[in-house]
């Protein structure tokens, strides 16, 4: 029932997303006409977005250099603008603005966290989520306040409807201007009026909800695992050299040019690896007939269920130092790494697995070499460790920096 304590209530409804539904045929129908949509030759098309929203980020981080004398910055703070604003970008073609303003815009990241950190206790003992959260009668007594992000996703909806390049009927094939992750969701939905309205909101508030903070998560684990291992970064920034002096490294690195850097590849599985964003158990339940796990039997109905942190600390799987940052752990033995690969649970797995991965991918993959190609990092107190808090989603925070800008690359 965990999935069902992290669907919102708003006016008294329950609020089923992609990502929360335990409804399979409301699932099947959500993700059955965007699923293409998410494929990497689509996702890529997104990449001027992205270059955009990364062009912007550092200009924002230049501005913040300069009026610290110190120059650092809480760059896990950062990198979570950066990736609220992407989704921002690619769903809407408008910023959601944490960038522009530095700082948790109307309060959306805090309301997300406060919500994990319920659910992650409430998720345990699903039965209090009846008598509390789920209560029409309590809903009912408060007052009405709609999600931050949903009121943004309604009023971009209605914005692109205004608009006289309507979407609706016929027109839609006319209707290229503007090929944001909304418009080609209204462009489905018109498309097909079985589809609910309903939907269009939802899956872009399912974009901005799963794939910022995750994202986050991701790019913070990479920059500190190789800050905090100095011999990595060498090897990274040694790549990375290589690649420039070979006219293959452009500012604001492209997607294309990021699939040619092996060791970056291999940072970012180790991250996912080390620092998965999941730290619960992504819960599911034994079908009729029961299930035979680990050579046990379980009934029907039970809830099982794997958490990435555990399975990833699994020695027989990554090796004996499965503690340790070793990039180099993914560039072995072809047979190992695709034995690690299938056992890797960064993304989820089965007809449950990540719908964003590949734009998250792209986003990562052009932030990290454009961000290490540019600065020298240090921690601003190599003395003080991050703190990590996990309510489902392990956070991490006090990730301060020290950014010199580097004169040759
Ligand atoms: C590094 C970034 C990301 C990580 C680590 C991540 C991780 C995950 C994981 C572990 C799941 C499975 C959860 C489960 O089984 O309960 C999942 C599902 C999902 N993710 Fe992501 N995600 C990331 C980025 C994104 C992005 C960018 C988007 C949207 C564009 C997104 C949208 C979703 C959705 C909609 C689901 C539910 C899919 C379904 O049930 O069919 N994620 N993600």
């Amino acid at each position: 029932d965990f999935y069902r304590v992290l669907q919102p209530m708003a006016r008294g409804n329950i609020i089923q997303g992609l990502f929360n539904t335990q409804d399979d045929n409301l699932h099947r129908a959500m993700k059955k006409p965007i699923a293409a949509m998410y494929s990497m030759s689509s996702m890529v098309e997104f990449e001027p977005y992205i270059d955009t929203t990364i062009d912007f980020f550092l200009k924002r981080l230049e501005e913040v250099q300069k009026k610290d004398s110190r120059n650092s910055c809480d760059l896990g703070a950062w990198l979570q603008w950066y990736a609220f604003d992407v989704m921002g970008e690619v769903t809407f073609s408008k910023r959601l603005g944490f960038l522009d303003e530095a700082k948790d815009v109307d309060g959306i990241i805090a309301i997300i966290w406060k919500h994990f950190q319920f659910c992650s206790v409430v998720g345990q003992m699903p039965w209090l989520d009846y008598v509390w959260a789920k209560n029409k009668f309590v809903n009912r007594m408060l007052p009405a306040k709609m999600h931050p992000v949903i009121a943004f996703a309604l009023a971009r909806a209605r914005e692109r409807k205004q608009k006289p390049s309507s979407l609706e009927g016929k027109n839609v094939a006319n209707v290229q201007n503007s090929r944001n992750f909304m418009s080609r969701f209204i462009e489905i939905q018109a498309k097909d009026p079985s589809i609910p309205e309903s939907f269009v909101t939802a899956w872009a508030y399912s974009n901005v909800l799963a794939g910022s903070d995750t994202t986050a998560i991701m790019l913070r684990s990479i920059i500190y695992f190789l800050i905090r291992n100095p011999s990595s970064l060498r090897k990274l920034t040694a790549e990375l050299t290589q690649a420039r002096s070979e006219g293959r490294l452009s500012n604001i690195v492209t997607w294309a040019e990021s699939r040619r850097l092996d060791y970056l590849d291999a940072c970012v599985k180790e991250a996912g690896r080390l620092h998965p964003a999941i730290g619960l158990p992504m819960e599911r339940v034994v079908p009729e007939g029961g299930a035979e796990i680990c050579g046990k039997h379980f009934k029907a109905g039970t809830v099982v269920g794997m958490n990435p942190w555990v399975i990833h600390r699994n020695k027989e799987i990554f090796g004996s130092d499965v503690y340790e940052w070793n990039p180099d752990r993914w560039l072995g033995d072809e047979t190992r790494r695709r034995e690690m690969e299938r056992c890797l649970l960064t993304f989820g797995m089965g007809h449950r697995t990540c719908i964003g991965k590949n734009l998250s991918y792209i986003e990562i993959y052009k932030l990290i070499p454009t961000l290490f190609a540019r600065y020298d990092m240090e921690l601003a107190d190599p003395t003080k460790e991050w703190h990590l808090a996990n309510s489902w989603l392990v956070v991490q925070t006090g990730l301060d920096v020290k950014l010199r800008p580097k004169r040759i690359l």
